[in-house]
């Protein structure tokens, strides 16, 4: 729903015209010289040839085809001027070609380029940025910014500003062109002028209205049908197909009306451009014809030359929205992707101490951690374990325990208080250097779209398969892998669909055997995993804890009780600490929580 609220609030920015927005993108463009110089040039030059060609048509009538005596009785044309004339004319014809082809090249390639180098910037950026912007911004948001949003500020260059500089240029040559060749009659077609503008004018406030409409209702589809086909597990099982059916029909049918809208006003458009030219049109064959017949100071080929100048003058009329709408899309596009690229989500690493030879112990002092400013989630935790040792922390649902690896990671700061490894404070340390030495198996395990091979050296090439398989063998799971389908080289599909939980787990253990950190962390996976796999996963445990500090959310009480410390937490704070036949002694909270998956575990 945030996401929705996010793309529609958006939508009213667009009432504005971004200039500075325009300026930063244009800045980009500027920065490929050649190419911006030469589309500028060839823009100009393609204004200028293609407003001459009606101006030499009127000149050659009048040179070569309505030829008169002294006397004013028509002669013979002159067919071999005609001929060179027409050579002439067809070069020129080329010359308009080329230089089009070349502007609208050129562009198409400036555009490119841009969005190019925003994709490469905006992605650089986001990937630094820490996790508590990714909680607070929906992924949905975050694809459509580096994808679809940055797409349409192509059209800025692509259908927008170049177009328009060419058609603007071509508008002031034309009418530079009709005064040389007569002013009285380029006073009466420049009438058409205000009309034109007046027209534009309220054409484009019109479509824009209705093109934000449909945009609106396009963005709301998106998200619908996105949400539907995300959750489709829930439709399905309750059976609100039928609903969600009906919901779609009638945002479909919005969606028509806002396209019908849009297009009514085309079909509106072209007519009343049409009945402009045919008015400015008339006016002309009026005016001048009565000063071609009565005074005989504007000539035939002039009047036919005017009439091509009037039609070249409406014709930017029918896309002149069109273009200002492609620029105004792009600015929207363009504003958003600014917004991310402005905001500094980094995680501070302002600590620069390397650590090499790391033992592993692990010290957390008095640490206070929000996500939300103002709401605590950890009150004050303390604990250190041993190099070598295995820490457990339990708890209910939502006590802080994964908080607490998050923080052992820095993938949050904390509010105050220290977290240390080896004596050192984490935030002395690189970042990059601290999280060579942690390796993290988490409960839902992150496996790319691709061969398990590569989701296990995650890119490190110098990690060779036989490596792989020798680890695998070390932890008990090379058979496990070698029974899928193609061994190390089967494909696992998105977020490691096609495997389960506890299979997904072993991988993710291997992974971590394979890089072999000093510090683990793991969290234990919550659903309930077949008793092969668990076998599987408890000795891989073992034998990655082994020597190794090892940070273990246990959410079965079972797993952990050769532990050397458990950490027993509620609401945000440690409320017992020992070891399991300590806590049990102890007959508190852990001692409860014993008891009550013992029974389940009994009647289960
Ligand atoms: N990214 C986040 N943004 C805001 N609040 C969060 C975030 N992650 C966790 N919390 C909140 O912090 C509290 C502690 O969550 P945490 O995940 O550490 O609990 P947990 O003990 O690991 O629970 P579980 O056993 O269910 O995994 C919870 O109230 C949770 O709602």
């Amino acid at each position: 729903m945030s996401n929705t609220q996010n793309q529609f609030s958006s939508m009213s920015e667009s009432n504005k015209f971004d200039f500075s927005g325009l300026k930063r993108v244009v800045k980009i463009g500027v920065s490929y010289r050649g190419l911006f110089f030469s589309v500028v040039i060839f823009a100009i030059l393609s204004a200028i040839v293609s407003s001459l060609r009606p101006y030499l048509v009127g000149n050659s009538i009048d040179q070569y085809i309505l030829l008169f005596d002294q006397n004013n009785n028509p002669i013979a044309p002159d067919l071999d001027g005609l001929f060179i004339f027409l050579l002439i004319l067809a070069g020129i014809l080329l010359i308009e070609v080329l230089l089009s082809f070349s502007v609208i090249y050129l562009a198409n390639k400036i555009a490119q380029r841009v969005i190019r180098y925003l994709r490469v910037r905006l992605f650089d950026h986001i990937i630094k940025f820490k996790l508590g912007y990714f909680d607070r911004t929906p992924n949905g948001v975050l694809v459509t910014r580096s994808v679809s949003d940055i797409e349409t500020i192509a059209e800025i260059f692509n259908n927008g500003i170049l177009t328009l500089m060419v058609d603007s240029l071509r508008i002031i040559f034309i009418i530079s062109i009709m005064y040389y060749m007569n002013w009285m009659v380029a006073s009466v077609v420049i009438i058409i002028l205000p009309l034109m503008v007046i027209i534009t004018n309220l054409f484009q406030k019109a479509l824009k209205k209705v093109y934000q409409a449909e945009r609106t209702v396009t963005a709301k589809l998106n998200t619908y049908v996105q949400e539907r086909l995300s959750g489709m597990t829930i439709v399905q099982l309750f059976n609100r197909e039928e609903r969600e059916f009906e919901g779609f029909k009638s945002i479909n049918k919005e969606l028509r009306t806002a396209f019908l809208k849009t297009n009514l006003y085309f079909a509106l458009l072209f007519p009343v451009v049409d009945v402009v030219s045919a008015l400015a049109i008339g006016l002309l064959l009026w005016f001048g014809g009565l000063r071609t017949a009565v005074h005989g100071d504007v000539s035939v080929g002039e009047v036919m030359a005017f009439i091509s100048y009037i039609t070249m003058l409406t014709q930017p009329m029918r896309q002149i929205a069109d273009r200002f709408n492609s620029i105004q899309r792009g600015l929207i596009g363009a504003d958003r992707v600014f917004k991310i690229l402005d905001d500094d989500q980094t995680l501070p690493n302002h600590g620069k101490e390397i650590l090499t030879d790391v033992k592993g112990k692990i010290e957390f002092e008095n640490v206070f951690f929000s996500y939300i400013p103002d709401n605590p989630v950890l009150k004050g935790i303390s604990f250190q374990t041993e190099p070598g040792q295995t820490i457990a922390i339990v708890g209910a649902t939502g006590a802080g325990k994964s908080t607490i690896i998050n923080l052992l990671s820095r993938f949050y700061d904390i509010d105050s208080g220290d977290i240390k490894i080896d004596n050192k404070s984490i935030y002395s340390l690189d970042i990059s250097n601290l999280r060579s030495h942690i390796a993290v198996v988490l409960q839902d395990v992150f496996l790319f779209n691709s061969t398990i091979y590569e989701n296990i050296i995650l890119g490190n090439e110098e990690i060779s398969l036989e490596q792989v398989q020798q680890a695998a063998k070390e932890i008990g799971i090379h058979d496990f892998i070698l029974n899928l389908p193609k061994g190390y080289h089967s494909e696992v599909s998105e977020r490691g669909a096609s495997l389960s939980v506890g299979q997904r787990q072993l991988i993710s253990f291997l992974r971590a055997y394979v890089y072999n950190p000093e510090i683990l962390v793991l969290d234990e996976a919550t659903s309930s995993i077949d008793t092969e796999s668990e076998t599987l996963i408890q000795n891989a445990t073992d034998k990655l804890t082994k020597g190794r500090t090892s940070v273990v959310i246990a959410h079965r009480l079972a797993t952990i009780q050769q532990a050397d410390q458990i950490i027993v937490m509620d609401d945000g704070k440690i409320v017992e600490k020992g070891t399991h036949q300590e806590l049990l002694d102890k007959e508190g909270y852990y001692h409860k929580l014993y008891e009550v998956q013992f029974q389940s575990n009994e009647y289960s």
